[in-house]
């Protein structure tokens, strides 16, 4: 896709994930991969109400090359796609549930969410918890340095999810399914329920990419 066409998808997705109340107020950020540079939605935008053109164009040093103020947070973006080449596209919500999970205490911090369902396995994979930090801390940009080699999605602490994927309307989705997963997580609570074991996860990295290692 163009610029002009990913600049209209930014607005289309981020319509989408506002009406479905995974990104309310002015939470969030998303952005995409451009061949000279990135584009990012401008810091405090609601994501209901994206403007193709006030969206945010960067170099990969950071400079903003158009648009609007970009997101407080673009250097986690632009440490993602830095560290990991197949990041196309990068989804920062404060989605609801997921956000649920990111305050619990004593999960797993290797994955704050257990293989439940082959979905979850496939589009996000292992997700470890960031350390707390406040929005805005550029040390943010550090501790998703060193992950984002091994890893697509995080989790950041009493915060909310950061994802990446193949493009922009995979990510979306897997940010959507991320979601879905956080919920049913929640509701089992208190249930006894099974996860995948080693061999069913063997399966989805072998017919599907999938990747679960520690
Ligand atoms: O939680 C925050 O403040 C940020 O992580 C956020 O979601 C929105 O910040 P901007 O992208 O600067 O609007
Ligand atoms: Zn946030």
């Amino acid at each position: 896709m163009n610029e002009h066409t990913l600049r209209q998808r930014l607005v289309t997705l981020g319509k989408r994930l506002y009406d479905r109340g995974l990104s309310p107020g002015t939470s969030g950020n998303l952005s995409v991969r451009l061949d000279d540079g990135w584009l990012t939605t401008p810091t405090n935008s609601c994501m209901g109400e994206l403007n193709a053109d006030e969206i945010s164009k960067l170099d990969w040093e950071g400079n903003v090359l158009s648009g609007s103020k970009p997101s407080k947070e673009y250097f986690f973006h632009l440490a993602y796609y830095k560290h990991r080449p197949e990041a196309q596209a990068i989804v920062h919500l404060h989605s609801s549930y997921s956000s649920a999970v990111s305050c619990l205490k004593n999960v797993d911090e290797a994955s704050v969410l257990p293989p439940i369902t082959p979905y979850f396995v496939m589009r996000i994979g292992r997700l470890p918890l960031v350390p707390y930090r406040r929005p805005g801390d550029e040390r943010l940009g550090d501790d998703v340095a060193r992950l984002a080699p091994h890893y697509s999605a995080l989790m950041l602490a009493n915060h909310g999810p950061i994802v990446t994927g193949k493009d922009l309307d995979a990510t979306v989705s897997a940010a959507e399914e991320l979601e879905e997963t956080a919920k049913l997580f929640l509701l089992l609570h208190g249930h006894e329920y099974r996860t995948l074991d080693a061999d069913q996860i063997g399966e989805l990295c072998e017919h599907h990419g999938a990747r679960w290692e520690s």
